[in-house]
């Protein structure tokens, strides 16, 4: 039996900086990965069975990314999925959980399959879990990051799914900016400085679809975030926090509305290359 962590991937920083002819939109992004996540097990036989507290909104059939994904590794097992995180939520639920599988089938002695984004954009970059990178081209492109400290944060969804598609084809503006020059081995309050001088440019677009985006922002930023901001498509929301303590108490305050809250923390770079530049 095998088991892998499937882990929220948060979309710290997200912009869209142009379109290719397919319609794909070239992204440069910088993506952590929380504690919290998905737990997928894999173990001899065939089959999918699913648990855990959003386990009725994962699709069970040939489509789930779980079962796509233990096809393209050529593989064969019984997968287990404990469905933590919320579906179509921004925080790579299906895409975290393809690549868990990819990686238990790896110790399993599969080679990774080499057309990862087959299975979505958000593939390659899900593959670098559980350390920062950051993800440019449609996704393709992923560079893990060193010298990134873990942070503290809550995760908020208002139980409202949103479309991945529906959400580019809602952007105004398609041409923006990339992220700034990254850091050099900041601490947290320098991360969270620098992350404020970047954007989710899908969070307009995602709000002007989903309203109650912008009250869960606001809710963030009421219970004392330094930083609140969308993760990737949305719904899902986080608030970056100083402590631990104060991230524990922003959820707790923000579980009282029928909203999914969750105080977690980021992966921070691998600790052998803590110091090194961050900037590929
Ligand atoms: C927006 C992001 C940011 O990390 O995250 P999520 O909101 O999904 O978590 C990802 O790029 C999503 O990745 P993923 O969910 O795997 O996308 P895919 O299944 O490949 O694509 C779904 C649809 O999103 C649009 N899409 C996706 C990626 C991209 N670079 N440009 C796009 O325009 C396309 O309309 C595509 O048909
Ligand atoms: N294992 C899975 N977990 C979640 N969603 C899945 C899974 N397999 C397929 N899906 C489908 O993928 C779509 C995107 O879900 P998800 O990956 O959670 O969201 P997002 O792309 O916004 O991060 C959903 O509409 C869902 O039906």
């Amino acid at each position: 039996m095998i088991v892998e962590a499937a882990p929220a991937k948060i979309n710290l920083a997200l912009h869209v900086i142009g379109r290719r002819a397919d319609g794909y939109h070239l992204l440069d992004s910088l993506v952590a990965f929380a504690e919290a996540g998905d737990v997928i097990t894999l173990s001899d036989g065939t089959g999918f069975a699913v648990c855990g507290p959003f386990a009725d909104d994962v699709p069970t059939g040939g489509d789930n990314l779980c079962l796509r994904a233990l096809r393209l590794a050529g593989a064969e097992a019984r997968v287990q999925l404990d469905k933590r995180l919320p579906v179509a939520a921004g925080i790579g639920g299906g895409s975290s959980d393809a690549a868990a599988v990819l990686r238990a089938a790896r110790r399993m002695g599969q080679p990774v399959p080499p057309d990862l984004a087959a299975l979505g954009a958000d593939l390659p970059v899900c593959m670098a879990a559980p350390g920062p990178a950051r993800m440019r081209g449609i996704g393709e492109q992923v560079t893990p990051l060193a010298g990134l400290p873990a942070l503290h944060l809550v995760l908020v969804n208002p139980r409202q799914p949103l479309a991945t598609p529906a959400v580019f084809a809602a952007l105004k503006s398609r041409e923006n900016a990339p992220l700034p020059p990254l850091p050099l081995a900041p601490d947290a309050g320098g991360l969270t400085e620098w992350l404020a001088g970047c954007r989710n440019d899908l969070q307009a677009p995602a709000i002007s679809l989903a309203p109650v985006i912008a009250e869960v922002l606001a809710a963030l930023e009421a219970q004392g975030a330094r930083l609140a901001r969308m993760s990737g498509s949305g719904a899902t929301c986080f608030g970056l926090f100083p402590t631990a303590k104060a991230a524990d108490a922003a959820a707790q305050a923000l579980s009282v509305r029928d909203w999914w809250a969750l105080a977690t923390r980021t992966h921070p770079s691998p600790a052998q290359r803590e110091g090194r530049r961050v900037q590929p």
